[in-house]
């Protein structure tokens, strides 16, 4: 879904630009932020080997990569008991002799930061003091993120050090670094290898540019992580990774990885068929609001996402919770990136039990785990019109297997019943009255 936001055209105005290259990252990194689990794909993963006549490998086990037993402790340690559906085939590739190159597409959540996480762990020799492996991550956030990852799977290799080259990290000209790892946004790891000399380029053995769809929607960075690949040595093994494959991702990804492998592995589509539909008819937002309480009344909510349409309403709908003893989060607009990733945080926790967002807020971002899902208003497109695939996001879950769901749609006007109706024939699946007013109607769809 991410993709599809792209715009056209670049005519558009610059306030929706920067809005959407911020939105980007953030969905990016709020998405890494509310997951607990890696996503099950069922699809197929499309494996294209540079050499066609080599053997394909794939592995079931991590004991089959004889991976450094301290990494994998380390792995084992994460709560990882086999390798995710691209790991079977990354893996493999990323650490074989001599190194290869690889190109990989997959969809957030789907186990890449943990493989190339795991690559370059492997590849390092810790009894040299020097980079060895750099990383480039778009944004500061994101870069802190993977760097996490690096630091929990080597807990038990700290003989491996890691260094962020990330704005604020002011370092000396001229100082080497000593750290094996470094992790960083282009800008920074280009002072460092260029103006302030901390890293020589000439020793990096292996390259990870990590959410490359992110890094080109950023203003400046294509042609910096160029730049950056352009001073690494013959030889270096590069690796790039990304969510999505628009064709622009695709030329860049030529550009910075010769000769690659490469891996794909399709979205999973969202679906309705394990989600019991209903809707609620109001009068207003109070009456909305009521509804809402009665459904809590009757029915146990492990943890429920409500949407609103405007910040106004999410903020009122969000008192009005908390003042009937309710644990609240709220996503809100206006929030910094940080608060954003703290809210998030604390939900993913469970620390909150209801997360109240707008739908710009919420856009783009997987919240599997919740199965419950209140439209507080019923989301619309910027012209006021049904939007299908916002529907579908919110509410569907993937995979065949996937947990049953409940989502709940208030409908307060003559308009609004007529998009839900659009909702159901365009997904051709019943969306059923419910009587809030009835307990025990409202006790029976949680069976
Ligand atoms: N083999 C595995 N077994 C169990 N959990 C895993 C495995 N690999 C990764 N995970 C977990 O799954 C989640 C997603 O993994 P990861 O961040 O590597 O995915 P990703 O494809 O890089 O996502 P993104 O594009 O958002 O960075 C993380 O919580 C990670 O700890």
């Amino acid at each position: 879904m991410n993709n599809k936001l792209e715009p056209k055209s670049w005519n558009c105005p610059v306030s929706f630009l920067i809005y959407y290259l911020e939105d980007r990252a953030t969905q990016s990194l709020l998405n890494k932020l509310i997951r607990s689990n890696v996503v099950n794909n069922t699809n197929q993963v499309e494996v294209l080997q540079r050499d066609p006549n080599s053997p394909l490998y794939s592995v079931k086990t991590f004991e089959e990569l004889r991976l450094k037993p301290q990494l994998l402790k380390g792995v084992y340690e994460m709560g990882f008991n086999r390798p995710s559906k691209i790991q079977e085939n990354a893996l493999p590739m990323m650490l074989a002799e001599p190194p290869q190159n690889l190109i990989a597409q997959s969809q957030s959540g789907t186990g890449k930061t943990a493989a190339f996480v795991l690559a370059m762990l492997s590849h390092v020799d810790p009894s040299l003091k020097w980079p060895q492996c750099l990383c480039i991550s778009p944004t500061y956030e994101l870069a802190l993120q993977t760097g996490k990852v690096i630091e929990q799977m080597g807990k038990f290799y700290p003989e491996v050090k890691l260094a962020y080259a990330v704005r604020g990290h002011k370092m000396e000209r001229g100082v080497k670094i000593k750290e094996q790892i470094v992790i960083g946004t282009p800008g920074t790891v280009l002072d460092w290898c260029i103006k302030l000399k901390l890293i020589d380029p000439k020793k990096i053995k292996v390259f990870v540019l990590d959410e490359a769809d992110v890094m080109i929607a950023t203003q400046g960075h294509q042609d910096q992580s160029i730049r950056i690949q352009r001073m690494l040595p013959k030889g270096c093994q590069m690796l790039l990774f990304s969510a999505t494959f628009e064709d622009s991702v695709w030329k860049f990804a030529e550009r910075v990885v010769p000769d690659p492998n490469i891996i794909k592995l399709k979205r999973e589509e969202e679906t309705l068929d394990t989600i019991k539909q209903y809707y609620v008819l109001c009068n207003s937002k109070e009456d909305k609001f009521n509804a809402l309480c009665n459904i809590y009344g009757a029915i146990t909510i492990a943890q429920a996402m409500i949407f609103c349409h405007t910040r106004k309403t999410a903020n009122w709908l969000a008192n009005q919770l908390s003042k009937e003893g309710h644990q609240v989060a709220l996503l809100s607009g206006e929030m910094a990136v940080e608060q954003r990733a703290a809210v998030i945080e604390r939900f993913r926790d469970g620390k909150e039990k209801v997360l109240i967002t707008t739908n710009v807020c919420a856009r783009g971002i997987d919240v599997e785990q919740v199965s419950v899902v209140i439209n507080f208003d019923l989301p619309l497109d910027k012209d006021g019109n049904p939007d299908n695939e916002t529907y579908l996001h919110r509410i569907g879950r993937t995979g065949r297997f996937g947990k049953r769901g409940l989502a709940v749609n208030m409908v307060d006007s003559q308009r609004s019943m007529e998009i839900l109706k659009t909702y159901e024939r365009h997904f051709n699946k019943k969306i059923a009255r419910l009587d809030t007013d009835d307990l025990d109607e409202i006790e029976k769809i949680a069976n």
